[in-house]
């Protein structure tokens, strides 16, 4: 199958590093699609969400995603992080060949809502279901769908925790999934609002979030867990395209 229709983009940029997750500290170029089936109240990137700014986000094929990723990378092959909004929402079957052929490897992170069958071409699929404090509801149909087409990937799991609540909703959902390697991350409180470049962030609730989080890990000898912050909002705050 090829996928001949346009692809959203909000924002392309790097390369910078992965900050979050399995891939932390690996050089990135960044694709952020615009458009999600999801309204997380928390979400960090509503400027690709929001259908507000969807006449910033540009139509582009598979062959001017990938000039540009090159452009910014200066030719050489690295790691593309496939981003938005919801990326698998998107036709990006024919970016991942497109890129492969030239070398470069390709991670996606989406909520799991919705399956695609190029997953299996992606070197990394990171799922992050999401948790009772996004206000969302997880259909697991869905999610199961994510984790078959994306046979062939690595895959891991990534979860976003704010409190209590999310917290044991997370060790329920860890339990039935023991084969994705698993990866927690404290959630930020103060995301920027859509449109605003802002870098202010609440550090010492951060940190304060990320010490109660491995207090709760080490205390419940959740060994298969890792706790990670958000590397690039530790660096640069809530600023965006880093
Ligand atoms: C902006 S989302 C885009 C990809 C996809 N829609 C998803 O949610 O997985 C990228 C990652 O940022 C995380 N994220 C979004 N807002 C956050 C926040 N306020 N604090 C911590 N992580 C956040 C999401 O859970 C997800 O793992
Ligand atoms: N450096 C950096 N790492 C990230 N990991 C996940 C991000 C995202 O917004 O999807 C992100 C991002 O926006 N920047
Ligand atoms: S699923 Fe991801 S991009 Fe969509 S609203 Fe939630 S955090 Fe934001
Ligand atoms: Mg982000």
């Amino acid at each position: 199958m090829t996928d001949a229709a346009p692809i959203r983009v909000s924002e392309i940029f790097g390369p910078t590093i992965q900050g979050e997750g399995a891939l932390i500290g690996v050089s990135t170029v960044f694709v952020r699609t615009g458009g999600c089936d999801y309204r997380c109240s928390w979400c960090d990137s509503l400027h690709a969400v929001d259908s507000a700014f969807r006449e910033t986000w540009a139509p582009m094929t598979p062959g001017a995603i990938m000039a540009e990723v090159e452009k910014l990378s200066g030719g050489r092959p690295l790691l593309v992080s496939l981003s938005g909004g919801n990326p698998a929402t998107q036709p990006l079957g024919e970016v991942i060949r497109l890129g492969h052929a030239r070398g470069y490897g390709f991670a996606l992170e989406t909520q799991g809502s919705v399956a695609k069958d190029w997953f299996s071409e992606l070197d990394m699929l990171v799922l992050s279901p999401k948790p009772p404090s996004s206000g969302m509801e997880v259909d697991w149909t869905a999610f199961d769908a994510c984790i078959a087409a994306g046979q062939g990937a690595d895959m891991v799991m990534k979860i976003v925790i704010f409190d209590e609540t999310d917290y044991d909703w997370a060790r329920k959902v860890a339990g039935r999934y023991p084969q994705l390697p698993l990866f927690l991350q404290p959630g930020n409180h103060t995301p920027p609002p859509p449109g605003d470049d802002a870098a202010r962030v609440d550090q010492d609730g951060l940190d304060a979030r990320m010490r109660w989080l491995v207090d709760h890990v080490t205390r419940d000898g959740w060994f298969e867990a890792r706790v990670l912050p958000q590397l690039h909002v530790a660096l640069w705050g809530n600023k965006r395209g880093v």
